[in-house]
């Protein structure tokens, strides 16, 4: 099924929206069951999904008084590229669920919102496209595909458009169960595609009446037997920075920077493995290993100025948006995304100011309650 074009009205609603959940709920209501429950979807009990946000909310501030704070200045730096706040977004499969315009609405909303979007190796628009939109504002995600040709020819494609960085992720040699998918065999409407990897004809072929198209599809896909000492070949193929996303763990961020790659703290949403720490939690541990050797990344559960502070405050330098962009893109597609972003600069803004912090500088673990 297509997601209607948003109506007046829609497009009405969400300006008025003042907040990231109230956008959550006007996007959720555009979307069909198939979409809805693609996008919302965590693995099996969504333990971990719910933790990501949970264990953000819980940690608690200690804020500076007396501070002035009449000048507050939110801007980041990623791999060299100015961010006017330090949060972007994460790559998600499939934005043509959400709008016609899909991933190049998306790109828009961030070049527009001095942000940085990663375009997941899963898009269903081709990367020359989202490389116009997107202004120099983009990285790329790459799934690495056992067919080494198809994947040398995606990382070309993507340097070529103008990407920034390649993000390998590396917490998917499967897919996770996310069950609504399989109950109700979700698959890519016949109007979408996914360019980098299959053709729409491939994709028709994949037996669905057994489950989640997109299992079958991804499982045949997808190299499960690379490895840290396959990163070599992976270095080889390109010269632009390699950030590894899906690191949990003090071990795997050591050997990531021993590999000359940036880490990504992120347990892909809680889509994988459920019960898996949550990226907050797992954040001090990944900062102390990599000690300021490389730029270290979260997302998971990212809805406020006041979550953006904290992982700021762990040892981020930036934060990455899944769902809330996706959120966005359904409720007002550009215009949505735009606001989820525009929301969340105000209140990390605010969030600053009432901590007692003029820049993000000033932000460190002192912040945050031991
Ligand atoms: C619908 C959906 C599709 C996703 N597709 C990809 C993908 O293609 N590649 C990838 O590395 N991560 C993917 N992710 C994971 C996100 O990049 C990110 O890690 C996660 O959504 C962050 O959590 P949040 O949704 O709570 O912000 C996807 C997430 C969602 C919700
Ligand atoms: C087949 C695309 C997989 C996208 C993904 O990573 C996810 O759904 O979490």
């Amino acid at each position: 099924m297509t997601t209607p074009p948003p109506t007046a009205d829609d497009l009405q609603a969400l300006a008025e929206a003042v907040n990231l959940a109230e956008i959550e709920a006007l996007g959720r209501a555009r979307l069909d069951r198939n979409a809805l429950e693609y996008y919302a979807s965590g693995a099996n009990d969504g333990h971990t999904l719910r933790a990501n946000r949970e264990d953000l909310a819980t940690l608690r501030l200690r804020p500076r008084m007396l501070v002035d704070v009449s000048h507050i200045d939110t801007s980041a730096e990623v791999l060299g590229l100015p961010l006017d706040f330090p949060v972007g977004i994460a790559p998600s499969a499939f934005h043509g669920l959400a709008h016609a315009d899909a991933e190049r609405a998306t790109a828009r909303a961030a070049a527009a919102a001095g942000s940085v979007m990663t375009l997941s190796t899963f898009s269903n628009t081709p990367i020359e496209e989202v490389g116009q939109a997107a202004a120099g504002r983009l990285w790329f995600q790459l799934y690495l595909l056992r067919d080494r040709e198809l994947s040398r020819a995606v990382i070309a494609r993507a340097e070529a458009s103008g990407a920034r960085a390649l993000v390998f992720t590396v917490d998917a040699p499967y897919l996770g169960r996310r069950e609504a998918n399989e109950r109700h065999h979700f698959a890519l409407p016949p109007h979408l595609s996914a360019p980098h990897v299959v053709s729409r004809a491939e994709l028709a072929q994949v037996e669905t009446d057994t489950g989640s198209q997109l299992t079958h599809y991804f499982q045949n896909l997808v190299d499960k037997a690379f490895t840290w000492n396959d990163l070599g070949w992976l270095r080889a193929q390109t010269r632009l920075p390699i950030v590894l996303k899906g690191i949990l763990t003090a071990e795997d961020a050591e050997l990531a920077v021993q590999h000359g790659c940036h880490v990504w703290v992120s347990n892909h949403g809680g889509r994988q493995l459920d019960t898996a720490v949550s990226a907050v939690a797992a954040l001090p541990e990944v900062a102390d290993a990599v000690a300021g050797r490389a730029e270290v990344y979260l997302d998971g559960g990212v809805t406020r100025g006041t979550d953006v502070l904290k992982a700021v405050a762990l040892g981020a330098r930036a934060v990455f948006l899944g769902r809330a962009a996706l959120w966005g893109l359904a409720a007002g597609g550009e215009a949505g995304v735009r606001q989820t972003l525009e929301l969340l600069r105000a209140e990390v803004r605010l969030a600053l100011a009432l901590s007692g912090k003029q820049n993000l500088r000033q932000v460190g673990r002192d912040l945050l309650m031991r």
